[in-house]
């Protein structure tokens, strides 16, 4: 009957003292329960004799909560060893699958906690309470699995796996026993590890380890816990193993910083010199070839992180070497290309070896940051899928969350799904901007998008001098992408100038919108409407009305957006209160952030009252 209830126990079950304070971090650092005193459960964890103690704190909880905790505690009891039990409620734990909720009293400065709820989510039962794997039936079909994958491979690990598999335990080099059957999740992990390399390998192709993770156990993160295990037992080194089983992209975050674009050409190039400098050097084609390469070279150097200035001295070399030859001094530049260049040049070689070798393992590659927000950072990366840079928003860790909101962040996670869902599947017009891949299975969550060449903000600043003109075409692709958003009725609500991207194309900037993290479908009871009574919005650019309350906005926030934005991009200036200086489009400016009454009540309505405006400017400008 309970499968499907969330368990509660409220304050009064809790055996915590519901009036003292707790201090908290990710789970609780003290908690005092019981007369007793506990360390935070991470923690708690770590240490064999905490873990009894937490997981005997969790029972009792669940024992001393309303009746129909009892006949579950009671089975689990029955069914599980404290051994086992330990595993399963640890894994529920920190996985947030039984949460001990505490009021959070101060949640953007001191984290202190009241204990409030402890609840048990209905996954909780199916782990606990659902029929025991048959783990002969379990080991007879990963047997077959790793088997089938690697039919027909001729890798020399292969001998070794299918000995793993034969004698149901996994040996080190010095015939020691590391893991056996008997934990099972372990000897699985590394078994479909070094088996999915091996057929990856085979087939000349690669794949997320996350991907793989997820087939396996329906967890993203399970099979990298044992990966630097399954390349040590199988004599893998770990970065070819990273090379087939791609590490996630946060793992590369903190890579070098390259530009992947002029690795071939500057390859090319660096071959063609060493041809020329190995035979007979003639003037002129040592010129062209070394000014192609210092172009290349200096776009290396802009981006790559490179601590032994390789590139740097290369390029000192090189205006020493272009000054000689210019110069008609052909004698001293043959001797800087024999002294310094050529093994200058090899160096870079080795250098350019390493970055390709890199490109390989990443399914995207950090090349800078962008820019952040309140719940995610925007990166220029590089794609080695599709060989191209594009950008990727990648949503901030729980840890981020609990650290600067004091909350797990399951309130970022929906909505960032929720804007990667809506982006990617429904909506689609040319001023909206597009999802190209995305990754929601676990964290870390991400999904890229064309590279923009600037945000609004950034566009306003450095165009200064742009006609009217140019303006306009830009605010008129904003009205159609907002239009076709309420024609689809939803409302977007945090229409500001850095979610206003810029594409430079031949015709003129084409303007895409972005940041739909507060979007909103008015049909669906919106999950922070309900929960979070924090301001949403980016002051200068927001209606009044919703800045205090998420749940007041509606199509006209967007109105009120729409002229702030028309105001900043006529003015260049912030649409600050009562510090407005006069603009072209003063009427349609002021109507719009007028009171919701007053307002434009539709985008149509506004759409046709700027446009005859414009007419109007435009006859005048005509007649004088
Ligand atoms: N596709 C893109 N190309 C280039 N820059 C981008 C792209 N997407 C976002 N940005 C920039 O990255 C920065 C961070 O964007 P993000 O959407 O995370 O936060 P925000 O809009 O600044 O704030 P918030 O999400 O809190 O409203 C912004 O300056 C934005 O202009």
């Amino acid at each position: 009957m309970f499968q499907h209830a969330i368990f509660k126990i409220d304050e009064h079950h809790v055996g915590l003292e519901v009036n003292t304070v707790y201090k908290e971090y990710r789970y609780p650092v003290e908690m005092l329960a019981c007369g007793q005193k506990y360390d935070g459960i991470e923690t708690t964890l770590n240490k064999p004799h905490g873990k009894k103690i937490i997981m005997e704190f969790v029972i009792n909880l669940l024992l001393k909560g309303p009746k129909q905790y009892k006949p579950f505690v009671n089975q689990i009891l029955q069914r599980y060893t404290w051994l086992e039990l330990n595993d399963v409620l640890e894994i529920l734990l920190l996985d947030g699958v039984i949460q001990i909720i505490f009021k959070n009293q101060n949640p953007r400065k001191m984290v202190n906690w009241l204990p409030k709820t402890i609840q048990l989510d209905p996954r909780a039962m199916g782990n606990l309470l659902g029929n025991s794997p048959d783990y002969k039936l379990e080991l007879s079909k990963l047997k077959d699995t790793v088997v089938r994958l690697v039919t027909g491979s001729q890798s020399s690990i292969r001998k070794n796996l299918l000995r793993w598999v034969e004698e149901e335990e996994i040996k080190n080099q010095s015939g020691t026993v590391v893991v056996d059957c008997k934990s099972f999740k372990k000897y699985k992990s590394i078994l479909l590890t070094v088996a999915y390399y091996i057929h990856l390998k085979e087939t000349g192709r690669k794949l997320p380890l996350r991907y793989i993770s997820n087939q396996v156990w329906n967890k993203p993160k399970l099979l990298s816990l044992y990966k630097n295990d399954s390349a040590l037992l199988a004599g893998i080194p770990l970065n070819e193993l990273e090379s087939v089983l791609l590490p996630d992209i946060n793992s590369s975050l903190y890579a070098p910083l390259i530009l992947i674009s002029p690795v071939e050409k500057l390859q090319k190039l660096i071959t063609e010199l060493s041809d020329i400098l190995e035979s007979d050097i003639k003037k002129p084609e040592l010129l062209i070839c070394l000014n192609k390469t210092d172009y290349c070279t200096q776009n290396i150097l802009e981006i790559i992180a490179d601590d032994n200035s390789v590139t740097d001295n290369y390029l000192k070399l090189y205006d020493v070497l272009k000054n000689d030859l210019v110069e008609g001094n052909y004698r001293k530049a043959r001797l800087t290309i024999i002294n310094d260049l050529e093994p200058s040049i090899k160096v870079l070689k080795k250098q350019l070896l390493k970055i390709e070798r890199m490109r390989q393992q990443f399914e995207l590659i950090a090349l800078e940051e962008i820019g952040s927000g309140s719940f995610a950072r925007v990166y220029k990366v590089f794609d080695p899928e599709y060989k191209k840079i594009v950008a990727c928003k990648v949503l901030f860790p729980r840890s981020h969350f609990k650290q600067v909101y004091g909350n797990d962040g399951d309130e970022y996670i929906i909505r960032f799904k929720r804007e990667v869902k809506l982006l990617n599947e429904k909506l689609q017009h040319n001023n909206i901007v597009e999802v190209e891949k995305l990754q929601l299975e676990g964290a870390p969550f991400w999904f890229t998008m064309p590279l923009a060449s600037y945000s609004l903000e950034k566009w306003v600043k450095e165009n200064g001098g742009a006609s009217e003109e140019q303006r306009i075409q830009i605010f008129k692709q904003i009205i159609s992408g907002v239009k076709y958003l309420h024609e689809e009725n939803r409302y977007h609500r945090d229409l500001a100038p850095n979610n206003i991207l810029l594409y430079d194309m031949d015709n003129g900037p084409v303007v895409k919108i972005a940041d739909f993290g507060l979007a909103k479908d008015p049909e669906s009871m919106s999950f922070f409407t309900g929960l979070s009574k924090r301001g949403y919005g980016q002051e200068n650019f927001t209606d009044p009305e919703q800045l205090n309350n998420l749940a007041k906005s509606t199509n006209l926030s967007d109105i009120y957006s729409l002229g702030a934005l028309l105001y900043y991009l006529l003015s260049g200036k912030l649409p600050k209160k009562r510090k407005y200086v006069p603009v072209t489009y003063q009427n349609v400016v002021m109507r719009a952030m007028d009171t919701r009454k007053n307002r434009y009540q539709t985008i149509c309505e506004f759409e046709n009252d700027f446009n005859k405006y414009l007419k109007q400017t435009g006859e005048l400008r005509h007649i004088t």
